[in-house]
């Protein structure tokens, strides 16, 4: 309970010329590449389509959509909300035309307050069963994307918020103290499982995730830049000009090259969850129903609460 207290307080790899010449060419996997050269109809193409809790903005011109986590009050990862994010991601990946991809909120001051607590207290365990489910699923979406994704972290990301943004290329978080991102789980009183732990020594390595890790750490945005939990530290207002500016970057690179590099990158760390996962879910489902477990889940609730009267 103390601890759960203490919580709430280019330059182109390959010739920029080579880089250039091909990218009127490139393909995207199997998808064709979106012509730089404006033709009259290409002009101001772009789509949009919203769910109730993703809205989704596809400039056709330059291949990049924007997707707008809209859950509120802060974005909290439900199973709805989940399978909503899985059915965006899903029909962005299949869409030749989309080749960039920025994840940022619509709500104020939170990018995602990670998984949604109530998913995780009093259910069934096999209700439980099916969140962990899609927590996996949503993950292994977000990680092994063959688009350049950038995370617009413009608000707070505590545990699976962070996820989300480390499951992406490139993290721009917005340069406000009163925000603060990490993978908190132990000052909940739970583990992060193998494959956040694993996400985030990809990112930080060893040393700096041992200690993230274990003491629950949430940095505000400079020190989290320090550590390389985030890659850019901007003022909240250009948070996403920031992220075109850098999906532009990376979209600039050679598709084919890119995507087998971020394969190869993360290929044993996907492998290691989608070998596991029937085991992963069993592991989750029968740590969180425990009774200390679900005790510690309320008492956090309750905190949250408390902070609010
Ligand atoms: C051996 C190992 C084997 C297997 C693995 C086992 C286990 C692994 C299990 C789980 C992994 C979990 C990862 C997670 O993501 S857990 C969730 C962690 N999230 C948090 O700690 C964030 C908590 N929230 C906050 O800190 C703040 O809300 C905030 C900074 C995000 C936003 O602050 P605000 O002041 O803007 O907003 P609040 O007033 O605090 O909140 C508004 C409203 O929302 C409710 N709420 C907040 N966060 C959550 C959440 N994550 N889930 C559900 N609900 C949430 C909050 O209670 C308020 O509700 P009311 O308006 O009072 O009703």
């Amino acid at each position: 309970m103390m601890a759960v207290r203490s919580c709430l307080g280019v330059k182109f790899g390959v010739s920029g010329l080579l880089s250039q010449l091909t990218s009127s060419t490139r393909h995207h996997g199997s998808r064709p590449c979106v012509s730089p050269i404006l033709t009259p109809q290409h002009r101001n193409t772009s789509s949009s389509s919203t769910s109730s809790k993703v809205k989704v903005d596809l400039d056709q011109n330059t291949g990049v959509a924007v997707m707008h986590m809209q859950s509120p009050p802060v974005n909290s990862l439900s199973l709805d909300f989940i399978t909503e994010l899985c059915i965006s991601l899903e029909k962005l990946e299949m869409d030749k035309g989309c080749r960039g991809l920025i994840i940022t909120s619509s709500q104020p001051k939170v990018f995602s307050a990670g998984l949604d607590i109530l998913e995780m207290y009093g259910k069934s365990p096999e209700r439980c069963g099916e969140f962990w489910k899609s927590v996996q699923e949503l993950w292994l979406k977000l990680y092994s994307s063959n688009m350049v994704t950038i995370a617009a972290v413009n608000g707070s990301s505590p545990a699976g918020g962070c996820l989300m943004a480390l499951t992406c290329d490139y993290r721009i978080m917005a340069d406000n103290p009163a925000y603060s991102i990490g993978l908190n789980e132990t000052q909940l009183g739970i583990v992060a499982p193998f494959w956040f732990k694993d996400t985030l020594m990809n990112t930080i390595g060893l040393r700096n995730s041992e200690m993230a890790l274990q003491l629950g750490l949430l940095y505000k945005p400079q020190d989290a830049l320090k550590v390389g939990l985030v890659d850019q530290v901007v003022p909240e207002d250009q948070v996403l000009p920031a992220a075109v500016k850098s999906v532009n970057k990376w979209l600039a690179v050679p598709e084919h090259a890119r995507q087998i590099t971020k394969s190869m990158m993360r290929k044993s760390t996907i492998d290691r969850l989608t070998s596991n996962r029937e085991a992963d879910i069993q592991n989750f489902v029968s740590f969180i129903t425990r009774e200390s477990i679900q005790k510690s889940l309320r008492g956090y609730m309750e905190l949250l609460k408390q902070k609010k009267a």
